[in-house]
């Protein structure tokens, strides 16, 4: 597939949101490099999906700014936030489960229809070409995240890690320049870790596309990323390589006060 053009970086400063008396964010700013692996990571209540709220347009910034290119994101509604590239995935299934594949991929397609509903109805030439255009276009998204085989099935009956991949193409065919990962291998088997980490990677070398990634699985987090920005309390606590973060003293304790195990006991195991 050809590499994805005009992927800006993404710049967030400053950023602080309050909730009533607590403050989730707290004046933090890291840049997003075009056609890298970014990963947030941090503690459960760090501020993570906060951050992801913000970029997404589902949660007002009290404070800063979040710049894609020359947009400033902070106070978008979150469809003009897509329709400038900025894709996001969910933790949570959203596919529709009787749909087959192909159909669920084609929904990704909708942002860029230019036929309008009367043409599609009428059968218009015009609407033919482009519903060909859209279907040749899902296939080879198919088959670069390995799902060919299987767009005439129900999306329901695929397995878990499928049903994750076909997330991520339907977020591919609606052509992003930067992807919001929310703990992408979350619930996955290790193969299935290891099959969407390599789709990821083939997105950001082979696509360019930006990848902004939450996520609790630290083997993951440093084979994946190219830049690691933890959060802590709402605080930026480190900013760096994966290798210079992992071994940074305040990352450290961080991670060790936190008794939940959740961010040491998950950790990618192949
Ligand atoms: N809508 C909201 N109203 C009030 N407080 C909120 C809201 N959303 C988040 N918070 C609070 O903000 C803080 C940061 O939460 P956030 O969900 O961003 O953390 P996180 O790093 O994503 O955690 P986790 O890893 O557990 O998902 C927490 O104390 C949380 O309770």
């Amino acid at each position: 597939m050809t590499p994805t053009t005009d992927v800006p970086p993404l710049q967030v400063r400053e950023l602080t949101v309050r909730f009533a008396g607590l403050t989730a964010l707290d004046a933090v700013s890291f840049t997003a490099r075009p056609g890298t692996v970014h990963a947030l990571i941090g503690p459960n209540g760090a501020g993570k999906s906060t951050c992801f709220n913000v970029l997404s347009g589902v949660y007002r910034a009290t404070g800063g700014s979040v710049r894609f290119g020359e947009h400033e994101l902070t106070g978008m509604p979150a469809h003009r936030i897509a329709d400038l590239g900025v894709a996001r995935i969910f933790q949570n299934l959203a596919l529709p489960p009787l749909a087959t594949v192909e159909d669920s991929l084609l929904l990704g397609r909708h942002r860029l229809t230019r036929t309008g509903f009367l043409a599609a109805g009428l059968r218009l030439p015009s609407a033919a070409r482009e519903d060909r255009r859209h279907r040749a276009r899902v296939r080879e998204i198919a088959e670069f995240v390995g799902l060919a085989p299987y767009l005439d099935r129900p999306a329901g009956s695929l397995p878990y890690g499928q049903r994750k991949l076909a997330e991520l193409a339907r977020a591919l065919c609606m052509e992003p320049r930067l992807l919001l990962l929310d703990e992408p291998v979350a619930g996955m088997t290790a193969d299935e870790r290891r099959r969407t980490s390599a789709v990821i990677a083939g997105v950001r070398d082979s696509l360019g596309i930006s990848i902004v990634l939450v996520e609790h699985d630290m083997g993951v987090v440093m084979r994946l990323a190219d830049a690691v920005t933890v959060l802590d309390f709402g605080r930026l606590i480190a900013d760096g390589a994966p290798g210079d973060v992992q071994s940074d003293p305040a990352v450290v304790r961080a991670y060790l006060g936190e008794n939940h195990g959740q961010n040491h006991g998950e950790e990618g195991t192949e």
